[in-house]
């Protein structure tokens, strides 16, 4: 692929394991080789920010230039940028709602930038491998042209690209569905409640403003893209972005990364647009979480709502998987460190530890957020000063709450919140010299933040949810010689990371934080070494850049993964193809599956359709005349096989003249005739009662699982159940029979996506086919053989031995020329997936073997209570001795997975609509 850092070198390992664990040597050893030089600092936007450094290779000074430095990277062709000695660094694109600066505007077309706050902006400006662009919103609405321009070209300078959102958009998209809807759910706070019904009524126009201005950032995206680029969509705010990018271009490599916390799919469930984002997040190909547990409850999401298979690799819809990953995020701690020694800072620390003087300074930096926890951290420090009266005048708790999101009503609430309750614990224990807490309504610059950490004894981070909380990061990088103290929330992702070290609190429980706050100003020097220590090598190795180097590789070894898995996929079948031979050919045997390939697909039924409908297999209805219109063509022979027991069949097909096989063939019939059984005579189901007792107990204990009980197996299924319920309880279930009831039995389990079926050995539908076929040929009294098969049915991987049964008549020639796919019908697809060179003529020796005779020794039929008739198929053939019953001619044969993306059919179709189509085909053309 033209532009993929990673498809640069040609030797790719095998593994996907390999693969990674190669990148990051290579990561490594070239940070070492090359590390940033400090030159680029001096340039850093606002002192401190390399992200930002105008563009090297593309000139990027003005939004002039721009269009060229397209062009200039265009003829590089593979989209990465090399500098001399170096290994070419990924071009890639950053999604966010916020760009890192904000713009005010200063006059007509003249523009000031100031530096955005917030863990987003601040963990990606310590991204410094790639070469980065940042698209999103400059926080200020910019109406004329002249304005626009203007901002765009300051911007460009600093690689930012302005994306433009009119006031009312950022009043429904940001304030509405982002901040009032989606921020409180994922982070436990549950959807508005204050005002039911205007909630509900504005809902629908907030989701549709949260969709078009996702599509704004999309417009923008496919403007700016490059063929190779990485776009990294990030956060809440974008969740609808993957799919709009993936739909415009499908080889585009996206991923996405979300911030927040992702609730338990019981919270998700809640939102009333949950399948759309959910579906829309899918699109992407990499999806990334700062923790496990939120990444498990995507998953789960996915499977729960959506109903989607969730693996340990990601969730997978219809063979595209989508993989799911934690990446924890990370501070640039060097920046911080470094920090500390200039003399600005210096002068500053030196500042507050004399203000403060004989006090311990407690710290927390905050947005003004009500997931923070400010209200509770204050009322736990109110309970620490009540309880201990010899700390009142010994410590000082200095709180920095930025203003954020003021337009938000909850925010505005909010901040006369914890006025109130400052002033009351300032009126109650301050001095006329002193007050214990010092709250601060305001952001501070870097320098005054880092000398601010570097004199706080103990951090105090109270958040009721957080993603993960940087300021716990950054508190620590910059405690290198105080080795203070970190109280941190176990609601925050950081505490899975800075736990061993901190002193972990349910900040609910105002009664623990308090007594924690008094725990950790009394901590003895040594324990407050080790455990800073702990933290300290934590946050100096899991940096920012590993973070994004780490989500940036996995992406496009997603990539690689997932081009190797597109080569294990049978093609779609060529319909046209099918057709044409088919009607060339003058015996032809169709073999049709029943579930999922003849019925109705479950989407269409909808979920009022709901489990009874669907549970009752009913023939699509599209398909009764087509059907009818085959079975009464003369030179086609029509077989439905199928697990169904056989009143289900005939209640199906009674009406039409074709062949009948029950529980997986071992039952069949004529439709003009009786059942018969072609079952092996020696048959054991001494088991069946045993099995049936265990699916029984498990039916009882699984709500809306169910079980079937045939003649020649047992199915419990568990698809309509709580997926992960299911699937622990099929493991137990497992379990049981295994040590238990079949432990001597000759059974085979067979283990569907959401089945466990126990069958006789023996019992599949390749085995019994064999034996149908010999049933067939002798009834009709074939002449000559049969000279076309189509093989169609969304088998489970045991049946699809009835595909390779008619695999010794491979092609001995080349497949047949059919056109190209072409973009505008991708179903034209043939890729040869059979060898023809020489195992193409092995097979067509084999060919020759599978004779009549062969056949008739196999073939056992017999009829089912007193219609029981032993066949001596010999005595019965028309068909000369020896002369085979097949004749495929090589390419006749057509063998087709329903619904599946991995089988070992030659060709796949997507469901049983395309099934129509087909059969539709037939019908019309023969
Ligand atoms: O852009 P704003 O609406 O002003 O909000 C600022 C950012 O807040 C959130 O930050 C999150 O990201 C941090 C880094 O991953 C993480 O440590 C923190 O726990 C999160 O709350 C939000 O997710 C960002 O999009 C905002 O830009
Ligand atoms: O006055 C301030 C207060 C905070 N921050 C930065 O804002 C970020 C807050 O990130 P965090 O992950 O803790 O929470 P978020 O605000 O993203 O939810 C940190 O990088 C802080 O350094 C800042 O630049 N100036």
């Amino acid at each position: 692929m033209p532009g993929n850092n990673y498809n640069c070198n040609p030797s790719t390992p095998r593994s996907r394991l390999e693969r990674l664990l190669r990148e990051r040597e290579l990561r490594r050893s070239n940070r070492f080789l090359h590390p940033i030089e400090d030159g680029n600092r001096q340039a850093e936007l606002l002192g401190n920010d390399n992200f930002l450094t105008e563009g090297e290779n593309f000139g990027l000074s003005s939004e002039e230039d721009f269009p060229e430095g397209v062009a200039a990277a265009k003829a590089f062709a593979d989209g990465c940028e090399w500098k001399e000695g170096r290994t070419p660094k990924q071009r890639l694109l950053v999604v966010a709602n916020r760009l890192p600066v904000s713009a005010v505007r200063k006059g007509e077309d003249s523009w000031q930038l100031e530096m955005s706050v917030g863990g987003l902006v601040s963990a990606l400006l310590g991204v410094k491998e790639f070469d980065a662009r940042w698209i999103g919103w400059a926080g200020v609405n910019v109406p004329d042209s002249v304005g626009q321009k203007a901002l765009t070209k300051a911007l460009a300078e600093k690689r930012c690209i302005p994306v433009f959102l009119d006031e009312e958009i950022v009043h429904q998209y940001y304030n509405g569905y982002c901040n009032n809807i989606l921020w409180p759910l994922f982070h436990y706070l549950g959807l508005p409640q204050e005002d039911r019904l205007a909630t509900t009524r504005s809902f629908q126009s907030q989701f549709d403003a949260y969709k078009k201005a996702n599509q704004m950032f999309a417009d923008v995206v496919h403007k700016h893209y490059l063929d190779g680029d990485v776009v990294w969509c990030h956060d809440y705010h974008l969740m609808f972005l993957p799919k709009c990018l993936k739909e415009h271009n499908n080889k585009m490599k996206v991923g996405w990364f979300l911030h927040t916390p992702f609730p338990s799919s019981e919270i998700h469930r809640t939102l009333p647009s949950r399948s759309e984002l959910l579906r829309s997040v899918l699109a992407a190909d990499l999806v990334g979480f700062h923790t496990y547990d939120y990444a498990r409850h995507f998953v789960s999401a996915c499977t729960r709502i959506l109903g989607l298979e969730g693996t340990p690799e990601g969730v997978e819809d219809q063979g595209k998987l989508t993989r799911v990953a934690a990446f924890p995020i990370g501070i640039d701690s060097d920046r911080f460190i470094r920090a500390l020694e200039l003399p600005q800072v210096q002068e500053h620390m030196k500042e507050l530890k004399e203000r403060f003087a004989g006090r311990k300074v407690m710290l927390g930096v905050d947005r003004l957020d009500m997931i923070k926890g400010i209200p509770q951290k204050i009322l736990a420090f109110e309970k620490f000063l009540e309880e201990n009266l010899n700390w009142r005048d010994k410590v000082v708790l200095l709180q920095i709450a930025v203003p954020t999101r003021t337009d938000v009503p909850e925010y505005q609430k909010l901040t006369s919140q914890v006025h109130e309750i400052v002033g009351r614990i300032n009126g109650r224990f301050g001095t006329l010299t002193a007050v214990p807490i010092h709250h601060l309504d305001r952001s501070l610059d870097f320098h005054a933040l880092c000398a601010l950490y570097a004199v706080t004894d103990v951090a105090l981070v109270t958040s009721l949810r957080d993603g993960m909380n940087l300021v716990s990061y950054e508190f620590v990088a910059c405690q290198a010689s105080k080795k203070g103290v970190l109280i941190l929330s176990e609601f925050a992702g950081a505490a899975q990371s800075l736990g061993a070290g901190a002193i972990l609190v349910n900040p609910w429980n105002v009664t623990e934080v308090a007594a924690s706050i008094g725990y950790a100003l009394n901590m003895p020097a040594d324990e407050r070494e080790k455990r800073h220590h702990h933290n300290f090598m934590h946050v100096t190795t899991h940096t920012s850049q590993e973070w994004a180097a780490t989500f940036v590789s996995e992406l496009n070894d997603t990539i690689v993964e997932a081009q190797l898995r597109t080569r294990q996929v049978p093609p779609l079948l060529p319909i046209q193809v099918a057709v044409d031979r088919y009607l060339q050919s003058s015996n032809r045997l169709l073999i049709l599956g029943f579930n999922a390939t003849l019925t109705e697909p479950k989407d269409t039924l909808g979920r009022r359709g709901g489990q009874i409908r669907e549970m009752e297999l009913k023939l699509h209805p599209d398909l009764k005349e087509p059907l009818k219109k085959l079975c009464d063509d003369s030179k086609t022979t029509i077989v439905v096989l199928s697990g169904s027991d056989r009143s289900v069949l005939d209640d199906n097909f009674g009406d039409y003249n074709m062949w009948l096989a029950a529980e997986n063939g071992m039952f069949l019939r004529l439709t003009m005739g009786e059942w018969m059984t072609t079952m092996p005579e020696n048959l054991n189901m001494d088991w069946v009662d045993s099995v049936k007792h265990v699916f029984e107990y498990f039916t009882e204990r699984t709500p809306r699982s169910h079980f079937e009980l045939r003649e020649t197996s047992l199915v419990w299924n568990y698809k309509y159940a709580d997926i992960e319920f299911g699937r622990l309880q099929a493991r137990d279930l497992l379990q049981h029979l295994w040590t238990g009831p079949i432990s001597n039995a000759s059974v085979d389990v067979v283990q569907g996506g959401r089945s466990v079926e126990v069958r006789a050995v023996g019992v599949t539908k390749g085995a019994a086919i064999d034996r149908i076929l010999g049933e067939i040929v002798h009834n009709k009294g074939m002449k000559a053989p049969i000279d076309y098969v189509l093989c169609i049915g969304h088998f489970l991987p045991k049946d699809e031995d009835v595909y390779t049964f008619f695999e010794p008549e491979l092609p001995s020639e080349a497949p047949p020329t059919v056109p190209r796919p072409t973009p505008a019908n991708p179903a034209m697809t043939y890729v040869p997936r059979i060898s023809t060179t020489k195992s193409g003529s092995r097979a067509a020796r084999l060919k020759k073997q599978r004779s009549l005779s062969t056949l008739e020794k196999r073939a056992t039929v017999h009829g089912i209570g007193n219609a029981w008739r032993p066949t001596l198929m010999r005595d019965k053939m028309s068909l000369h001795e020896g002369s085979s019953v097949l004749d495929l001619k090589g390419d006749n044969y057509f063998s087709c997975a329903v619904g599946r993306k991995r089988s070992s059919a030659r060709y796949l179709l997507g469901s049983s609509d395309d099934v129509v189509t087909l059969l539709k085909a037939l019908a019309e053309d023969s």
